[in-house]
C-alpha cells in the first residue's frame, strides 16, 4: 500500500538503505536523549481549536526573507543524500521545488550546488560551514551567489560534530560513490577513510570546520556578501537577542535533529523564548522531530514563521526517489491543510499562541 503518512516512509527506507549508511541518517549524539525529547516535544502541546469559521480555503502560502514559498514547510539541511540515492540533492531540489517548497542545500551535498540549482524550480538557500580555511568557505558563498541562491545558513552548532555512537560503532564513511561534491579532492579525502571506531565525517569535520568562530566572525561573513544571513542552531532568548541586535536575518532554533549536544532542549521547547527574544527583528524557523502536518501547526502556533524537515525527506528519497521526496512533502501539505480547518484557523496570519495549550 501506497505510505499514508510520513513516519510510513521510515520502514521503507530502511529496507532499502545499506545499514551503516541508514544509521549515519537516523543516528543522535550520545544517549540520544535529545533526538527522542524532539519527538516527545510536541506530545505535550495540545490545541485549543476555534469554531463556526468558514474554512472553506486555507492559504498556506508565505515569504521567507522575501521568497515566496507555498506552504511553511522547507527541507533542512543534509549531508549527502547521494546515499539515499543516485540522483541525490537534484532529485530532492527538484521534488520541493515542484510542490512550492524551499530546499536549504548543505555545504557538504553529494550533487555540485549548481548542478541542484540548475535542475530546481522553487528557492533554494546554502547552509554554509565556516572553515578552518576561509577562502574555501568565501569560495564556497561565491557560487552559491552566482548560482542563484537566495540566503545563506550558517550552522552555529557544530564547531566540532557530536558524538554519535551508531557511527563510532560502525567505523562509519563515505563509500567512494558519494563526495562532498562541492569540494577538491584534498579536502574530502578523509571522509572515505574508513577507519575501525571512529567516525569519518567526525574526523573530517574536526579538521575542516573551525571550532574559533566567534560573533566576530559574522562581520566577516556579512562583509563578502551581500545574501540574507540566517544562523542555524540558536537555542536560547540570549544568543536570539544578540544575533537580532547584529541585525541577522533569520534564525533557526534546532538542535540539529539531536546530533550535536545530547541533553540539550527540544527545539519545539526552545522556540518560544527565540521569538521572544527577538521580538519581530528576524525571521524565526524551526526543525527537530516535525513529523506531522499538526507538527507544523503546533510550531507555527509558538511562533515559527515555518519549519524546516530533515530525515522524512531522506526516507521519502531512500524509498521511492523523488516521487518518494514530493509525495512527504505533499502528505505534510495536506495533513497541516486539514489541520488549519479543523483548528478554525484559514490562513497563517491567524495561527497565534491562543491556538495551543503549551505545558
Ligand atoms: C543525515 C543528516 C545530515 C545532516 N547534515 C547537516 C548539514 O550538513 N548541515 C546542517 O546544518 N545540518 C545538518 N543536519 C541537521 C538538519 O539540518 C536538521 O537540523 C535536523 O535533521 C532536523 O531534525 P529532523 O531530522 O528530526 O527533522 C543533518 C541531519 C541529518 C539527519
Ligand atoms: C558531514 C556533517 C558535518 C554533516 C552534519 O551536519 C551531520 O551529519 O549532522
Amino acid at each position: 500500500m501506497r505510505p499514508v503518512c510520513v513516519g510510513d516512509y521510515e520502514a521503507l527506507a530502511r529496507e532499502k538503505m545499506e545499514a551503516s549508511h541508514w544509521e549515519y541518517f537516523q543516528g543522535g549524539s550520545g544517549e540520544e536523549q535529545t533526538l527522542r525529547a524532539n519527538r516527545a516535544a510536541f506530545e505535550r502541546v495540545f490545541f485549543r481549536p476555534r469554531v463556526l469559521v468558514d474554512v472553506a480555503r486555507c492559504d498556506m502560502s508565505t515569504q521567507l526573507l522575501g521568497t515566496p514559498v507555498s506552504l511553511p514547510v522547507g527541507i533542512a539541511p543534509m549531508a549527502y543524500h547521494c546515499l539515499a540515492h543516485p540522483e541525490g540533492e537534484v532529485a530532492t531540489a527538484r521534488a520541493a521545488g515542484a510542490v512550492g517548497a524551499l530546499t536549504v542545500v548543505s555545504t557538504f551535498s553529494s550533487r555540485k550546488l549548481e548542478d541542484v540549482a540548475q535542475g530546481a524550480q522553487g528557492p533554494l538557500w546554502l547552509q554554509v560551514y565556516c572553515f578552518r580555511r576561509r577562502e574555501v568557505t568565501e569560495a564556497l558563498i561565491r557560487r552559491a551567489e552566482a548560482a542563484g541562491y537566495k540566503a545563506l545558513v550558517l550552522t552555529v552548532d557544530t564547531p566540532r560534530l557530536g558524538r554519535r555512537e551508531r557511527d563510532v560503532r560502525n567505523g562509519f564513511s563515505l563509500p567512494a560513490h558519494v563526495r562532498a561534491e562541492n569540494f577538491g579532492e584534498e579536502l574530502v579525502a578523509a571522509l572515505h577513510a574508513r577507519q575501525p571506531g571512529a567516525s569519518a565525517v567526525a574526523t573530517h569535520a574536526r579538521e575542516t570546520i573551525d571550532p574559533s568562530l566567534t560573533w566576530e566572525s559574522l562581520a566577516w561573513l556579512r562583509s563578502i556578501t551581500r545574501l540574507p544571513l540566517v544562523l542555524k542552531g540558536v537555542m536560547t532568548g540570549e544568543d536570539a537577542a544578540r544575533a537580532a541586535s547584529l541585525g541577522i536575518e533569520g534564525l533557526i532554533v534546532s538542535n540539529h535533529g539531536g546530533r550535536q549536544l545530547d541533553g540539550v532542549l527540544p527545539a519545539l521547547d526552545a522556540l518560544p523564548e527565540v521569538v521572544r527574544a527577538v521580538a519581530g527583528r528576524c525571521e524565526v524557523l524551526m526543525d527537530g522531530g516535525v513529523r506531522r502536518g499538526t507538527d507544523v501547526l503546533k510550531a507555527l502556533a509558538l511562533g515559527a514563521r515555518a519549519v524546516l524537515v530533515g530525515r522524512p525527506v531522506l526516507w521519502g528519497l531512500a524509498a521511492a526517489g523523488p516521487e518518494g521526496v514530493g509525495h512527504v512533502l505533499s502528505l505534510l501539505r495536506d495533513e497541516l491543510e486539514l489541520a488549519m480547518a479543523l483548528a478554525g484557523r484559514p490562513s497563517l496570519d491567524q495561527i497565534d499562541s491562543s491556538l495551543v495549550h503549551a505545558p
